[in-house]
């Protein structure tokens, strides 16, 4: 478990992180959302203490690592593995002599050393890569042995800072299954840090949203998604542009697919006297949940309160009405 609070960062006189709060739970993932700017890098390097924070706590496991100095800050900082964007392997070095520095810089003796690269290798999937050097690695089996060194000290926390970022979709895919993995084999707690919303829907158990050195929205995924007027919610499920079929509203609705009858939409449509035109939907299952987004097409004619009663009645929310009128001023002008 790590608890962050009240973190800030000054660099001169600028504050780059101010009083972040953070808690992520044993054998959870969190992720780190937030644009270019935002201070995610600056949090990844203070959280591992490559920097310290100008005030606040980082507490694993119960202890406060910004109380530490020296040797037991260096003890310490063992709880925390780090993975970076770039998997900073040492060129002249094989992956298993990569995966083995840290064990040797803590003075491990090298029986324990060989058995617990091989230990690595193995979880990483890629023993029979052991005696490869870097430029003979793809990226993503670069990021394996990087997140097999991360791993080598057996942290409690391992702290991933847009290590996914650059590669392709089915490397990403097999690097976010094996951070799943290490999260339920090995409980290890799992801060992602990432500009991609992917990562956060293919992982997430929980999401932070940084703006401007600050955490402005968080919350488990599931829940998340489910929010109105949130920024977070928008960016994790997206309404699809549509191609608008002329002089009707759209209506823009939100729905948790567990809990809705698959008949919605004809029954909607009876209950109003009008046919309901699906014309963009994005379901997503995020933590356990299945979200969906979708855009209708309703003639102008509907009574919009018994439409928006019939849908409440189905379990679906609306979000959001544009009536035909501004939908043909949006399309004559798309950018109004
Ligand atoms: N040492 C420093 N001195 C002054 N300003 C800094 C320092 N380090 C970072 N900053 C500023 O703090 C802000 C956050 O930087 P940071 O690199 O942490 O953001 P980021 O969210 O990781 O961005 P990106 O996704 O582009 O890497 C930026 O405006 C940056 O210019």
């Amino acid at each position: 478990m790590i608890e962050i609070a009240g973190l800030t960062k000054s660099c001169g006189s600028t504050r780059v992180l101010d009083g972040i709060d953070l808690r992520v739970e044993s054998a959870r993932i969190a992720a780190v959302v937030g644009p270019s700017g935002a201070g995610k890098s600056t949090l990844a390097r203070t959280i591992n203490l490559l920097e310290r924070p100008t005030s606040g706590s980082i507490v694993v496991n119960g202890r406060d690592l910004t109380a530490l100095q020296g040797r037991e800050l260096r003890t310490a900082r063992r709880e925390i593995g780090t993975v970076f964007q770039q998997a900073n392997l040492l060129r002249r070095l094989t992956a298993a002599q990569n995966v083995a520095l840290p064990l040797r810089h803590h003075g491990l003796p090298e029986a324990e050393i060989r058995r617990r690269v091989y230990e690595l290798l193995e979880r990483v999937d890629l023993l029979n890569r052991a005696s490869h050097y870097p430029s003979q690695l793809s990226g993503g089996q670069r990021q394996r042995i990087a997140i097999a060194r991360g791993l080598a000290l057996r942290p409690s926390v391992l702290l991933s800072d847009e290590a996914t970022a650059g590669l392709d979709p089915d490397t990403t895919a097999s690097i976010l299954a094996l951070l799943r993995e290490l999260r339920d084999e090995l409980q290890v707690t799992i801060l992602v840090i990432t500009h991609e919303m992917d990562v956060v829907r293919g992982i997430a158990d929980v999401v932070a949203r940084l703006d401007r050195g600050r955490i402005v929205e968080q919350g488990p995924v599931a829940e998340v998604v489910r929010r109105s007027d949130s920024d977070l919610s928008r960016a994790l499920l997206p309404v699809p542009a549509v191609a608008v079929p002329a002089g009707l509203d759209l209506w823009q609705v939100r729905y948790d697919a567990a809990r809705v009858s698959p008949y919605w939409l004809a029954r909607v449509g009876r209950t109003v006297g009008v046919d309901l035109a699906l014309l963009s939907g994005l379901v997503e299952e995020s933590a356990g949940s299945t979200v969906g987004r979708l855009t209708l097409g309703v003639e102008p004619r509907v009574d919009v309160e018994s439409l928006r009663a019939a849908l409440v009645t189905e379990g679906i929310e609306t979000e959001a009405i544009t009536r035909a009128a501004v939908v043909a001023e949006r399309v004559e002008d798309p950018a109004a």
